[in-house]
C-alpha cells in the first residue's frame, strides 16, 4: 500500500467566528485520485487552501507530503511545500502578459537558481522541457502567444503543461473545467489525469459526468464536514442529490411547489414585484 500523502486529524478551520471546515479524519495515499464535491460554500476551496498552507488550521493535525502544517511554517518551509504541490484553478492563474511558453516555464522556478528566475533567463534544458510539455497538450504552435490571447481551454492546457514540467507530488485542481464547453471539459480532464500520472490528484468537480475521468474516490463535503467518502462507482444520483439538497429540506418526489411568502410587506416595492413574479411562475 502506498504511503500517506495527506493526513488530516480533528481539523477545524475557523474564520470570522464561523466553522468553515470540520474534518474528523481524512487520509489520502500517494497516487490516489480524489474528487471533492459539494454545494457552493461547502468548504471545497477552503480544504485545498488548507493543504497549501494558505488557510492555517485553527485546531487539529494537518500533514501534507510530510510537511506538518499544524505548526507555523516559515516562508522557506512554505516555499518547499509549494514546490511539491501543483495547482490548477479556473480563471486567472496565468500571467496575462507572458507568452504560453513563459507561463509553462514558471513551473520550473523551483529548480532554477534565484538570479536566473529573477531575470527570466531559463537554461536551455528547461526551455526544451517547456516546449515538450506544450507539445504534449497540443499547444506548441501557440508557444509565443500571450496568455490573455488564448481561449479558456487553451489557458487550461498551458496550466497543465506547467504542471508537467513542475512535476509536483500533489496536484490540487479547483474546478479545472469551469466555463469550458462539454467537449473541452472532457479533453482537459483527460490531459490533467495523464499529467497527474504518479502524483496524487485532488480535484474539485461540479459535473458528475466528469467524476470517472478524474477520480477513483469521491469525497462529498456538506457544510464543512465529510458527508461521504466513497469509490466513484458507488456515487449515484441519489447520493449526489442528497448532498446538494439544502440542509433541512425534505426530499420532494416531484417538482416542489412554492410556498407563498406572507411577509411580503416587509420588502422594498421592487423586491416585492420580484417575489410576486417568482410566486406566479408556472
Ligand atoms: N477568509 C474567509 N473568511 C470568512 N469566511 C470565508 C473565508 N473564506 C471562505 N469563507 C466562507 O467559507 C465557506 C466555504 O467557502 P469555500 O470557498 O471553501 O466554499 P466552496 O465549497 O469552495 O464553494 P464554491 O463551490 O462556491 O466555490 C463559504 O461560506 C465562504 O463564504
Amino acid at each position: 500500500m502506498s504511503p500517506i500523502a495527506v493526513s488530516l486529524q480533528q481539523v477545524r478551520c475557523l474564520a470570522a467566528g464561523r466553522v468553515l471546515l470540520d474534518i474528523h479524519a481524512l487520509d489520502i495515499r500517494h497516487g490516489e485520485r480524489i474528487a471533492i464535491v459539494g454545494h457552493n460554500g461547502a468548504g471545497k476551496s477552503t480544504l485545498l487552501r488548507l493543504l497549501t498552507g494558505f488557510m492555517p488550521p485553527s485546531d487539529g493535525a494537518v500533514d501534507v507530503l510530510n510537511h506538518d502544517l499544524s505548526s507555523h511554517l516559515s516562508n522557506h518551509e512554505l516555499r518547499a511545500l509549494r514546490r511539491e504541490v501543483g495547482q490548477i484553478h479556473q480563471g486567472l492563474h496565468l500571467v496575462s502578459r507572458l507568452s504560453a511558453l513563459e507561463n509553462v516555464l514558471v513551473g520550473s522556478l523551483g529548480r532554477v537558481t534565484d538570479w536566473r528566475s529573477w531575470i527570466r533567463c531559463f537554461p536551455a534544458i528547461e526551455i526544451t522541457r517547456a516546449e515538450a510539455a506544450l507539445h504534449a497538450v497540443g499547444l506548441l504552435a501557440r508557444a509565443s502567444t500571450r496568455a490573455d490571447k488564448l481561449s479558456g481551454g487553451e489557458r487550461q492546457k498551458v496550466a497543465i503543461a506547467r504542471l508537467l514540467i513542475q512535476q509536483p507530488k500533489l496536484i490540487l485542481a479547483d474546478e479545472p473545467t469551469a466555463a469550458l464547453d462539454p467537449a473541452a471539459a472532457v479533453e482537459i480532464c483527460q490531459l490533467l489525469a495523464r499529467a497527474a500520472s504518479g502524483a496524487t490528484l485532488m480535484s474539485v468537480v461540479h459535473t458528475p459526468a466528469l467524476l470517472p475521468l478524474l477520480a477513483e474516490r469521491v469525497i462529498g463535503l456538506k457544510q464543512g464536514r465529510i458527508a461521504f467518502d466513497l469509490p466513484v462507482a458507488a456515487v449515484d444520483d441519489a447520493i449526489l442529490n442528497n448532498l446538494y439538497r439544502p440542509t433541512g429540506e425534505t426530499m420532494q418526489p416531484s417538482c416542489p411547489t412554492l410556498t407563498p411568502i406572507d411577509a411580503g410587506d416587509q420588502f422594498e416595492p421592487a423586491h416585492r414585484r420580484r417575489v410576486e413574479y417568482v410566486r406566479n411562475c408556472p
